[in-house]
């Protein structure tokens, strides 16, 4: 079975400069595809190729298996079975509830009762059915254009930054019951935002872009836990890094040396760790931990500053030897006096080795 949606080799260019450059990839029935970067990086651009009000200049585009775009051949906007929730994609003010969810149905609300109360009822909004836009809340609203998006039964519906209108407290409520939605329906989906943290909640996939090019694709766990740079590893949370030089196969740092096999002599190295993976002992009068396989040897380090953050501390220190900066973060409260003296160890299996780009 072909991926309900398919995109291959998408370029499009502005005035000579590209902002997509050569994307491809695919998305399965019923799964959630995250298009996530920084702003600029040509998401919406992509976005809007797929849907139709943008032409790309090279590449395809597919709905299950069949064309729907190219260079020659272009299926207009409303016949490519694709629907669309943006985040400034409004409500009509003048419909009621009932109308809106049925405007993209022949017939209106009165030619499809059924499939407006199936929608309102999964969207938990059947008491709103005659009520306006303006009397429902921003989540409200979000709920019945969700609905509205999805009442046609699209194969693939685009979202983007579909959330960000909505108040922090109300957002991960929303992204769960959509999801829940979605997944029902069996319908494709494509979302495009900037953060992190909503990918990880919402996608099956994330497709992690940078300057109009698709660095990263895979499942949250794979980006997160197995980053192809040091730029995607810190798209994720904040890190740290220890720099060095390749020697003999080999990267030295105070937490003894690191493998770094294939890289000719002096190449430099970034060797990056999560604030989380960062172990922490006491000073047993100048002493340390002993070294082990998991973890290296330890390197003795000062408190700069702790902070209490609720869920976490975050403790700052710096090493005595070569005086590099590390953050770690423990659970609960951990507050060491500035200057306290302890010993730092850095999880192995958790570090990330990469040559500089
Ligand atoms: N119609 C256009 N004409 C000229 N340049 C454009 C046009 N549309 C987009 N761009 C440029 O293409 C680049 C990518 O824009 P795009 O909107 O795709 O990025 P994005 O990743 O969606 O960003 P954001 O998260 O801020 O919306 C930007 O530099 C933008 O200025």
């Amino acid at each position: 079975m072909p991926p309900r949606l398919e995109v291959q080799n998408l370029n499009r260019a502005f005035d000579g400069q590209r902002v997509v450059a050569d994307v491809s990839f695919g998305v399965p029935a019923g799964q959630v595809a995250c298009l996530l970067g920084p702003s600029g990086c040509g998401k919406s651009t992509t976005l809007r190729m797929i849907a139709g009000v943008d032409m790309q200049d090279s590449g395809r585009i597919f709905v299950d298996g069949k064309l729907v775009c190219d260079t020659v051949f272009r299926l207009p906007p409303e016949r490519r079975a694709i629907g669309l929730m943006f985040q400034d994609f409004a409500l009509f003010p003048h419909l009621p509830v009932s109308e809106n969810v049925a405007f993209g149905l022949k017939g209106g609300h009165a030619a499809n009762r059924a499939r407006v109360a199936e929608l309102l009822d999964r969207v938990r909004m059947t008491s709103h059915i005659d009520s306006y836009p303006h009397e429902l809340s921003g989540g409200e609203q979000q709920r019945v254009a969700l609905a509205r998006a999805l009442a046609p039964r699209p194969r693939v519906l685009l979202m983007d930054e579909p959330f960000s209108g909505l108040d922090e407290r109300l957002r991960d409520g929303i992204r769960d019951e959509t999801l829940a939605l979605l997944k029902e329906e069996g319908t494709a989906v494509l979302l495009v935002t900037h953060e992190p943290h909503e990918a990880m909640r919402m996608a099956d996939q994330i497709l992690l872009m940078r300057d109009g090019r698709i660095v990263q694709q895979g499942a949250p766990y794979n980006l997160y836990n197995a980053p192809a740079d040091r730029q995607v590893a810190a798209f994720f949370s904040d890190i740290n890094v220890l720099t060095g030089r390749v020697r003999g196969a080999l990267t030295a740092t105070p937490f003894g040396d690191f493998l770094t096999p294939g890289l000719p002599d002096g190449t430099p190295i970034d060797i990056v760790i999560r604030p989380q993976h960062l172990k922490i002992d006491f000073d047993r009068g100048g002493k340390g931990p002993a070294a082990t396989p998991e973890d290296g040897s330890a390197a003795l380090a000062r408190v700069v500053r702790a902070r209490y953050l609720g869920r976490e501390s975050l403790v700052e220190f710096r090493t005595e030897q070569d005086a590099i900066a590390l953050n770690a973060t423990l659970p609960g409260v951990f507050l060491p006096p500035e200057g306290t003296k302890m010993w730092l160890m850095l999880r192995r299996d958790r570090v990330f080795v990469f040559p500089r780009g």
